[in-house]
């Protein structure tokens, strides 16, 4: 048994996070490694307790974690934006998480509503720029709430943004089997922003003869998801475009409940946070309906992260196992939880 212990910061959030973290945490505190956790109550119950997103302090404080688990956060009774963009995308900023890593891959068993693919046609790494791109907040309104409003929202590339992002994916596709990556971009109309991609994707290409490299439009890139995703292996792409690739690989790959993510800060700055791709799903919180899988798969992810790959290995194991069983049945949230923590305890 590993005698390193975890210190872990759980931000539960809004909606559904509360329940899938839940879920998440029974399977962590099961799998093997110590783990000390410290929740911090941030979401919608403290902005309208306080008003407060995310204090400094705290946001100090979470520095000092190996890692954190994030639920999801977003609530109705909350302009939209405010919790999205103070909470999480800051956290994801100020920590420094360039790299949003979303594997896309069909687990034997799980129903995807692709008629003529299976497992093996699906098993994708989308890494999705984290830090920059459209969700700086950068832009503006003119005019606001007349006829004649003009509303900005600029996308933000540096050099040094790009760089990294993209000789990270090159090093992920060169450590995979098919030594695979696709830049997804809009090249052809985003000239600025899609220059400096595609300049910088073709620079490192240089660098990494072993990697098979190819580029995608990113309008193509959503269709050949849906007709020939066997096409893909290991995929960078902008914070904008990775967002809404990864919840189309959701849906092929069995659904938004099983779909893992990390936001990564690879030079260990800051700590990494892991969170399932969906969001607080309003339309199903407190029913016990959520499925915990994606979020159980992120604290594999986290995991990994930390070194502990049999731990990491023994929660994909679990999750495949009961996803193999489970194929198209409806079971609740704790149900999930249950079974797999069942399964990862032996
Ligand atoms: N990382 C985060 O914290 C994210 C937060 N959000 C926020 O979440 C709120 C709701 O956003 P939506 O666009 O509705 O996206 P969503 O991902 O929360 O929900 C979309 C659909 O998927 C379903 N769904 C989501 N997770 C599920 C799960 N684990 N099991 C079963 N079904 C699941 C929902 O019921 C809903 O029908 C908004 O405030 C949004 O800004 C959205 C995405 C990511
Ligand atoms: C809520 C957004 C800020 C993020 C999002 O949709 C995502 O990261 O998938
Ligand atoms: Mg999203």
């Amino acid at each position: 048994m590993d005698s390193r212990s975890i210190r872990l910061a759980v931000i539960p959030g809004d909606g559904i996070g509360t329940e899938v973290v839940d879920e998440g945490l029974k399977v962590l505190q099961t799998v093997g490694p110590k783990v000390e956790t410290t929740t911090y109550d941030l979401g919608a119950r403290r902005y309208h307790a306080t008003g407060e997103t995310l204090p400094d302090a705290v946001l100090a404080e979470l520095r000092d974690y190996d890692a954190i688990l994030l639920g999801a956060v977003g609530d109705p009774s909350v302009p939209p934006g405010v919790l999205e963009r103070e909470l999480l995308l800051r956290l994801r900023f100020d920590l420094d998480h360039y790299v949003n890593l979303r594997p896309v891959k069909l687990f034997p068993g799980v129903t995807t509503p692709l008629a003529a693919s299976g497992p093996g046609d699906i098993d994708m790494v989308v890494v999705r720029e984290g830090t920059e791109g459209p969700y700086t907040g950068a832009g503006g309104a003119m005019r606001r709430g007349t006829p004649h409003e003009i509303a900005t929202q600029e996308s933000f590339n540096t050099a040094h943004g790009v760089e990294r992002v993209i000789r990270y994916a090159f090093d992920k596709a060169r450590g995979r089997d098919r030594k695979k990556l696709t830049l997804v971009h809009k090249t052809n109309v985003l000239t600025y922003a899609g220059d400096l991609w595609a300049r910088t994707f073709d620079r490192l290409a240089a660098e990494y003869p072993e990697v098979t490299t190819d580029y995608c439009h990113v309008d193509a890139a959503s269709m050949f998801f849906v007709s020939q995703p066997e096409r893909f292996d290991v995929i960078v792409t902008d914070n904008l475009f990775g967002d809404i690739l990864t919840d189309i690989g959701a849906a092929i790959a069995g659904g938004i409940g099983l779909a893992a993510s990390g936001n990564v800060n690879p030079d260990r700055t800051a700590p990494s946070m892991f969170e399932p791709v969906h969001g607080s799903a309003p339309d199903i919180a407190g029913q016990g309906k959520a499925d915990p899988t994606a979020t159980i798969l992120s604290v594999g992810m986290l995991l990994d992260h930390l070194g502990f790959t049999d731990a990491a290995g023994a929660i994909e194991r679990a999750v495949a196992d009961d996803l193999a069983e489970r194929g198209d049945a409806v079971r609740s949230t704790s149900r999930i939880g249950d079974d797999i923590t069942a399964r990862v305890a032996g």
